[in-house]
């Protein structure tokens, strides 16, 4: 005796679909106004026959996920005359382009079962005595109960008038054209909501959402985390283990900090000041040691960001030095003498800018922008997302087309120095977790600039990818970076066949967005 199936009533009961009882959304249609939705029960058995019924928008609300998943992959009008069987590949809501969406780690159920309907699947679905039809809902191949708690029992169809619909039909050709012609503005409006409630929740300052290109709203199958989440396999050493300065303290003296370079331990992995070392020994054994790739410690070193009262504006930013150059920002962390208001410690508290995820007018899909005046070299956000291994990131780009957004990003940037091997490079996965830089669009003259930022040095595998204003950015405009990250005398390969065509939009476009 196959498990029933739990299903709450339509619309006048308070019940809400749970999540997880849900296997997908097959169709949708405009009954006696109300927006509803065709949903396909999850079974504990295969068959091509399962339990399906139609409900309102508002029963679904805990099932938007499912819902946004339909109307992005649903057929467009042109296709909805394709032959039963003929490909539906998911259609990508922000740029257009053919995607296949990835199932989110969050999905748990989506490892376990099959996508479509297989052939081999049986219908194990037994009969039952004494069916009591409930009128209000349109249900196939079972029948439908209300108990007294609110809910509706799933038992198998038996006697005449139960419609019998196969999942490997549907939806049916007089299905599909009511759905082309039916509202789902309702519906809309509820993804829209749900995903700024999730926004507001966001720790820091306010991130909003605007959109008057199109009814689309950002995937619900994210979720905004505020620091790294390590993937199976992945190490980052422990906050414990990092290595404080310990000669340094919260006020060495005209309330200056580990600006005072030569003490801080921290500072001696960061570039060094060239400006400070006048004994013509020193800079004669200095040079000796970069010529020969030797220590570059006890020298002076630059301190990345300006000091209070420096330039008052600026205060915070990044001085020039670093702004002009690749060297990673090396922070104080924790275990540091030099106190909490540390000025080296910037990056690691998040993101303190308003943004504002907006969809863009030119085919990019969604961008963002700051809703305040950005200084030159002033942070605005950490790329955040799960670290994955370099094997995982090659599994998940292999199982997702080229033209698909990707949100991939190497943490490289010590693995020639410290001779990583490139199976050893971990990777940062920014699709169903991160913050809202995973919205940044890449342009060949972009007004940002990503560096990387340590708060221990021991660890070259995991650090922050932070992102700064190249110079001033006036409130509301976009935030972009180059993607290709190289250095001015690097060469950039030629696009190969399937190259990413580039919408930028500058006068210097390079044409492709990745060769
Ligand atoms: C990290 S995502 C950026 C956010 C993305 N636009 C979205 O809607 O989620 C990177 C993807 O955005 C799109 N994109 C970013 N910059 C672009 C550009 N200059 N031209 C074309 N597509 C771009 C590409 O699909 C790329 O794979």
């Amino acid at each position: 005796m196959p498990a029933m199936v739990v299903i709450p009533t339509d619309g006048r009961s308070t019940s809400r679909v749970a999540v997880d009882k849900v296997h997908s959304i097959v169709c949708n249609r405009v009954q006696d106004g109300v927006e509803q939705f065709l949903v396909r029960w999850e079974t504990s058995h295969s068959t091509t026959t399962p339990p399906l019924s139609w409900h309102s928008i508002n029963v679904l609300s805990r099932c938007l996920e499912e819902v946004q998943d339909y109307l992005d992959s649903r057929p467009k009008p042109s296709q909805v005359s394709l032959p039963q069987g003929a490909s539906r590949k998911r259609k990508s809501p922000d740029t257009g382009l053919d995607v296949e969406r990835r199932p989110s780690p969050f999905e748990g159920r989506l490892h376990q079962r099959s996508q479509t309907p297989s052939l081999s699947r049986s219908s194990s679905v037994s009969t039952s005595s004494n069916p009591t039809p409930v009128p209000s809902i349109d249900v196939y191949n079972g029948i439908l109960d209300s108990t007294e708690n609110g809910f509706i029992y799933c038992r198998p169809a038996s006697g005449a008038g139960i419609q019998k619909l196969d999942t490997r039909t549907l939806p049916t050709s007089d299905m599909m054209r009511a759905a082309r012609d039916s509202k789902v503005e309702t519906t809309n409006m509820l993804i829209r909501a749900e995903y700024v409630r999730r926004l507001n929740r966001v720790p820091g300052k306010p991130i909003s959402l605007f959109n008057s290109m199109d009814s689309s709203t950002p995937s619900l199958r994210f979720r905004y985390i505020m620091d790294y989440v390590l993937a199976p396999g992945v190490h980052r050493a422990s906050l414990d283990s990092q290595v404080g300065c310990q000669k340094c303290s919260p006020h060495m003296g005209r309330d200056i900090g580990c600006e005072y370079t030569k003490k801080c331990d921290c500072l001696e992995y960061a570039a060094v000041d060239e400006s400070r070392i006048t004994d013509p020994d020193t800079r004669e054994e200095y040079e000796l040691a970069l010529a020969t790739g030797g220590s570059l410690m006890g020298y002076p070193k630059k301190f990345p960001y300006f000091a209070e009262g420096t330039k008052v504006q600026r205060a915070g930013c990044l001085v020039n030095f670093y702004l002009k150059s690749r060297n990673p920002i090396y922070e104080c962390n924790n275990n540091c003498r030099c106190g909490p208001s540390c000025r080296n410690k910037n990056v690691q508290f998040g993101r303190t800018v308003e943004v504002e995820i907006f969809k863009t007018p030119s085919g990019r899909g969604w961008g963002l922008r700051c809703r305040e005046d950005l200084h030159e070299g002033q942070f605005i956000d950490t790329y955040r997302g799960e670290i994955i291994t370099d094997a995982e990131a090659t599994r998940r780009e292999e199982a997702s087309s080229k033209a698909k957004a990707s949100y991939l990003y190497s943490l490289d940037k010590f693995a020639e120095s410290e001779n990583l091997a490139p199976q050893d490079i971990y990777v940062v996965d920014g699709e169903f977790m991160g913050g809202p830089s995973k919205f940044i669009n890449h342009s060949c003259e972009p007004n940002c600039r990503q560096y990387t930022v340590s708060y221990n040095k021991h660890d070259c595998r995991v650090y922050d990818i932070a992102f700064f204003a190249c110079h001033f950015i006036p409130a509301g405009e976009e935030l972009t970076f180059d993607y290709l990250d190289k250095d001015d005398d690097e060469t950039i390969d030629e696009p190969g066949e399937g190259a990413i065509p580039c919408l930028c939009g500058a006068s210097k476009c390079r044409k492709w967005l990745w060769t």
